[in-house]
């Protein structure tokens, strides 16, 4: 009797493929403290910022940095700013991402029905890497495309996450096939959805005098050895103003949520608000592009601290535009990044040109539907 070593069943021959082979995909995105409170918010910083990625110092200096300046004190005030948008729901970086996951396991279940599984992991604590790909591993995925919610590439965001799939590599047997998102920073869907889901909170609100665009920022010292980020910031936004129709004048970049004394991509934005403000620009439309999600960077630090430093300034009222978070702009775009980016993989044997024109056409009519509902009865 031959036993199949895949199943484990006696009356099996050897070659029986046991699992069905299926394509997953693993969204990520940074993580979020458990609760608004010190005490669950220094075990999430104590591991984000334990990352050699994101703090790159000798180990002995981080160490002192660590341990000596930032958990003394940042807990307690990172815990105030997360109380100030926590919902009942929890953080919004969570049930936003986890909104977006369901949105697009939907959208991909309509454009190509069949075994394709997503599952989203959190970079810092829970559900990690390393667990939602042994998840999706027991759900019978063969072939895996990892998809970091980050548009630009950074070694701090991006490079970290590839650490944390190859570590959770290394603990199995047989591990699935891999691809990997690097970026869509200059991706036109993308590009795209961000002018769309902009355009369409103009037709609302109204346009204000200015548009700033604020990404986080990084060490200027990452920039300086290697790290593509800032110019993949500098491209998103020049792409994001032509698609718009504005010229130079009419826009502005900034960078948001230092830490530390070392100095950081420059401009600041708490310093562009405060210098717009004194220039005369009443009205400041802010959008945060390297968000897929709203978060605590986003929500706070813009919506209310830089709210705050703008009026103080001398400017009326600083207008955040919200993250793509699972609208539809960014469920299309998305799926079509997934379809273009597992190409030759059966279970999404699919025309390309198709399905970007049917993920088009169901966002307009999407956007028809919004617009139509926003409207004055
Ligand atoms: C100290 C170094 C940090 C680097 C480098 C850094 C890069 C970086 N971060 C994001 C995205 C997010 N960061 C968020 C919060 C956050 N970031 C840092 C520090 C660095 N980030 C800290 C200490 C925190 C925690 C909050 C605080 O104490 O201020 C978030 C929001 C998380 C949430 O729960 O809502 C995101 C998202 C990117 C994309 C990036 C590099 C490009
Ligand atoms: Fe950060
Ligand atoms: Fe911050």
């Amino acid at each position: 009797m031959s036993r199949s070593h895949y199943t484990g069943l006696a009356d099996l021959p050897h070659d029986a493929h046991a699992p069905a082979v299926q394509a997953g995909v693993l969204l990520v995105n940074l993580g979020t403290p458990e609760a608004p409170t010190a005490k669950a918010v220094r075990p999430y910083l104590a591991e984000f910022l334990s990352d050699p990625r994101v703090i790159e110092l000798p180990r002995w200096l981080w160490w002192l940095v660590l341990h000596g300046i930032i958990l003394r004190t940042r807990p307690a005030r990172s815990a105030h700013a997360y109380a100030r948008i926590w919902e009942e729901r929890g953080s919004p970086l969570r049930f936003g991402s986890e909104a977006l996951t369901d949105a697009l396991q939907a959208e991909l279940g309509r454009q190509r029905p069949g075994p394709i599984k997503l599952a989203l992991a959190m970079r810092y604590g829970a559900p990690s890497v390393a667990q939602q790909i042994a998840q999706l591993q027991r759900a019978g995925v063969r072939r895996l495309l990892v998809l970091p919610l980050y548009p630009q590439y950074s070694a701090t965001s991006t490079g970290s996450v590839l650490d944390a799939v190859a570590d959770a590599i290394k603990t199995l047997r047989w591990p699935p096939e891999l691809r990997i998102v690097n970026d869509y920073h200059d991706d036109p869907g993308h590009i795209d959805a961000l002018a769309n889901s902009i355009r369409r909170w103009w037709e609302t609100h109204g346009r204000g005098d200015k548009l700033l665009l604020s990404f986080h920022g990084i060490p200027e010292r990452y920039r300086d050895a290697g790290d593509p980020y800032f110019c993949q910031c500098h491209a998103t936004a020049r792409l994001l103003r032509e698609r718009l129709g504005l010229d130079e004048s009419e826009v502005v970049l900034s960078f948001q949520s230092r830490v530390g004394r070392e100095r950081w991509l420059h401009p600041y934005t708490d310093e562009t608000v405060r210098r717009l403000a004194s220039e005369g620009v009443k009205r400041l439309d802010v959008a945060c592009p390297g968000f897929a999600v709203d978060c605590l960077e986003t929500l706070e630090e813009i919506a209310m601290q830089n709210r705050d430093f703008f009026t103080a300034a001398g400017g009326h009222e600083l207008r955040y535009i919200p993250a793509l978070n699972d609208s539809t702009e960014q469920v299309a775009s998305l799926a079509t990044l997934i379809l273009r980016h597992t190409q030759g993989w059966p279970e999404f044997a699919i025309d390309y040109d198709a399905a970007t024109a049917q993920a088009q056409q169901t966002a307009a009519q999407q956007r028809a539907k919004t617009l139509r509902s926003d409207a004055p009865a």
